[in-house]
């Protein structure tokens, strides 16, 4: 069954159609990536799938079941994880301890017996942080670390969840371009070994076309184009809907949009 489906999903602010009958689908294992210029509703599209926002008409589906008014509490339950643009981890606490509560989190202990709860899930988190290669830094704080390794931790924490369905907003936001790759190739390997959907936003065209398998572009709230990468870049819809920004559909240098882009 598909992952996700997103039906006719419309959403107006006032006067403006921020999004219009948007369908799209993703399946187990799939890195789709929403692209649009400014304004074109990128964020209100994945705000209706996260849960922040109540669409006008339309429908989201995961695994089958209809979440189009679920909290996005109860679709974290559900199997829906979320990174954020700016991670979100608690600075004081050490990297495994975020983790930690994470776990604890998903497993709906409260999080009042956190004192006890430092010592559970303590192999758990190490586990999650050891496939984010993150495992060395388990007893550091979080605000030691680099903002590159922090948004790994974050995805760590994202993954404590047990998501099917991992929503990333901007994953690369602020990160140096080595990182961007590295983070994205991680991604999409724990999505395929674990089977989870990863649909992203993301303004780097470089993140997009190196790690994307599929691609939505949105335009004024509507979308105008769904394909891989190679066939969204020969789109000359799509090129004008970035004119001003001639390079943005070029392919990165040196990289294979099919293999993506390498670690540094
Ligand atoms: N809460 C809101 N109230 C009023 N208008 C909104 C609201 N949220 C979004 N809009 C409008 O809806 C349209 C789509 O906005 P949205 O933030 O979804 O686009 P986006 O593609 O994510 O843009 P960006 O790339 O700049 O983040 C824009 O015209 C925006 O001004």
């Amino acid at each position: 069954m598909t992952l996700l489906s997103v039906q006719d999903l419309s959403k107006s602010f006032g006067g403006v159609a921020a999004a219009r009958d948007v369908s799209f689908m993703l399946e187990r294992g799939e890195m789709l990536a929403i692209i649009g210029p400014n304004g074109a509703g990128k964020s209100t599209v994945f705000n209706m799938v996260g849960g922040q926002l109540r669409p006008d008409h339309g429908a989201v589906l995961l695994d089958g079941q209809n979440i189009t008014l679920a909290s996005p509490q109860k679709r974290f339950r559900l199997g829906v994880g979320r990174t954020f643009q700016v991670a979100q981890t608690f600075l004081s606490m050490s990297v495994a301890e975020n983790v930690q509560m994470a776990l604890v989190s998903h497993n709906r202990k409260s999080t009042a017996l956190w004192a006890p709860a430092r010592m559970r899930y303590h192999e758990e988190a190490l586990a999650l942080l050891e496939q984010v290669g993150m495992a060395e830094s388990a007893d550091h704080p979080c605000s030691a670390l680099a903002y590159g390794d922090v948004k790994r931790v974050e995805l760590a924490i994202a993954l404590a969840g047990r998501p099917k369905l991992l929503l990333m907003d901007e994953p690369t936001a602020g990160m140096a371009t080595r990182e961007r790759a590295a983070l994205m190739d991680l991604t999409a390997e724990i999505a395929d070994a674990k089977g989870i959907g990863v649909l992203f936003t993301e303004h780097d065209m470089d993140v997009v076309f190196g790690h994307a398998e599929r691609v939505i572009v949105l335009v004024r709230g509507r979308i105008i184009a769904t394909g891989s990468p190679e066939e969204i870049r020969q789109i000359e819809e799509v090129r004008r809907a970035y004119l001003g920004d001639d390079h943005a559909l070029e392919k990165p240098k040196g990289v294979s949009p099919a293999e993506g882009v390498s670690p540094a």
